[in-house]
């Protein structure tokens, strides 16, 4: 039994009873129930405090090895702070905790471990593998204001660790396989992101990481690839018909080998009417723009770099797309870039190429891939501001419950 179903109130469902190993956590959890509940209790005495906070709910989906940990890097910077596991954690956990959120990793719902898909014969892909209902009930518990004791899949031992206290942050990101799949956690999100990478560029990346950093041999990261196609097709790719952003990634249209992919096309599609999404624009809002930037401001050595925007349809939805084919041969010279676009939600000139410049070191930071991030992740503090603001209530609320939660500390 949850120690929080003993106070009804804050609704927590967590999966396991308190074993000897969870105890710790679980007594971090009951004083965290408490002090909710001390606070709730201080509304009806004077001091207004109430459990019924709000978090804002961003999901990214995309396969494996296509860049999630990259992008959730970037956003964590955007957003102000260095993302850290979770204080108490086992040693494997696959959390991000930064000032102002927190990235979970949803292979932590696997509801069958490494042994139990291959006794099964299913991928990790399939829905089967999956804790769905669970991952709803905590999203959504987290969204309302209420930690959770999330399950922890082990990378290392392909086993199910002790689960960890996850609280709620302002902003909380669920990265992975299914964010988009159960329309229960979609109904949660307050933005949707898919990461679409072309299979040759996902060939390319995976060899770069799985064979040169990890020592696997080409034959054995085709066959991978090979034994996770249907289910992607299957379960994973239709899921970007649900995105409010896109970030497609595929091989250059500069260079005629058409397989080359050290140079990459990137496109950032944004959905029109996404609240509190203004999509970013090239020169002039609505109007289609070819763009070769390479001159005086901007050096360029061969293919070049060359910009698209214009409108487009995405799944019969109208959208906007801004298109960025080449590399940068100097970070330093996108400020001229960035000052032909709009929309860019910064705060103050140049934002978008300092972030750049401080994540030099990241890969994509030369070409639109880093570039694109770097703006979603902007858009996202645009995106939780507005929420914020215009949810007076939800501000305030939130502020209270941080003064009544220092004055009974967890
Ligand atoms: N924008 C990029 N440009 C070039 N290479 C990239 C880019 N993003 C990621 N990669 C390559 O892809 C590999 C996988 O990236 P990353 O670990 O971010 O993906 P992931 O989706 O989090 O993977 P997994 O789900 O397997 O943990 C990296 O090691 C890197 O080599
Ligand atoms: O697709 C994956 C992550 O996005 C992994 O394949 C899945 O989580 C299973 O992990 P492992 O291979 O370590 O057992």
């Amino acid at each position: 039994m949850s120690v929080c179903s003993l106070y009804p109130a804050l609704r927590v469902t967590m999966p396991w009873s308190c074993s000897e190993s969870h105890l710790g956590s679980c007594r971090k959890q009951l004083m965290f129930c408490v002090s909710r509940t001390t606070a709730r209790r201080r509304a009806s005495t004077g001091v207004s405090c109430s459990a019924d906070t709000r978090t804002v709910v961003i999901g990214l989906a995309a396969d494996s090895g296509c860049g999630k940990s990259t992008f959730m890097r970037r956003l964590t910077s955007a957003l102000g702070g260095v993302a850290e596991p979770p204080r108490g954690c086992g040693a494997y956990s696959n959390t991000l905790v930064g000032d102002a959120t927190t990235v979970i990793c949803l292979d932590d719902y696997h509801a069958l471990d490494r042994e139990g898909r291959k006794e099964k014969g299913v991928t990790a892909l399939d829905p089967k593998a999956n804790n769905f209902d669970l991952m709803y009930e905590q999203v959504r518990a987290l969204k309302s204001g209420v930690a959770v004791e999330k399950p922890v899949y082990n990378h290392v031992t392909g086993r199910l660790d002790p689960p960890e206290l996850i609280r709620p942050p302002n902003i909380l990101f669920i990265e992975g396989l299914h964010p988009l799949f159960d329309p229960r956690i979609r109904s949660l999100l307050d933005l949707s992101i898919y990461l679409d990478i072309s299979n040759e560029v996902k060939f390319a990346w995976k060899i770069q990481r799985d064979m040169a950093e990890r020592g696997e041999s080409l034959e054995s990261i085709k066959a991978s690839i090979k034994a996770r196609k249907s289910d992607f097709d299957m379960y994973i790719d239709p899921q970007k018909q649900y995105a409010d952003v896109i970030i497609e990634v595929l091989p250059t249209r500069l260079i005629p080998d058409k397989s080359a992919t050290e140079v990459l096309r990137v496109r950032l599609v944004m959905r029109e009417g996404v609240k509190h999404f203004t999509p970013v624009y090239l020169f002039d809002e609505g109007s289609t723009i070819s763009w070769t930037p390479c001159g005086g401001k901007l050096s360029c050595s061969y293919p070049g770099i060359r910009f698209f925007y214009g409108p487009d349809t995405y799944f019969s939805d109208e959208a906007s797309v801004l298109e960025m084919d080449g590399r940068f041969d100097r970070l330093d010279e996108l400020i001229y870039v960035e000052s032909h676009l709009s929309n860019l939600s910064t705060k103050y000139y140049g934002e978008v190429t300092q972030q750049m410049l401080k994540h030099a070191d990241f890969p994509g930071s030369n070409d639109g891939t880093g570039l694109f991030q770097t703006i979603v992740g902007l858009k996202v503090r645009q995106l939780y501001e507005q929420i914020i603001a215009g949810d007076g209530s939800h501000g305030l609320k939130r502020e209270q419950l941080r003064r009544c939660l220092r004055l009974s500390p967890v």
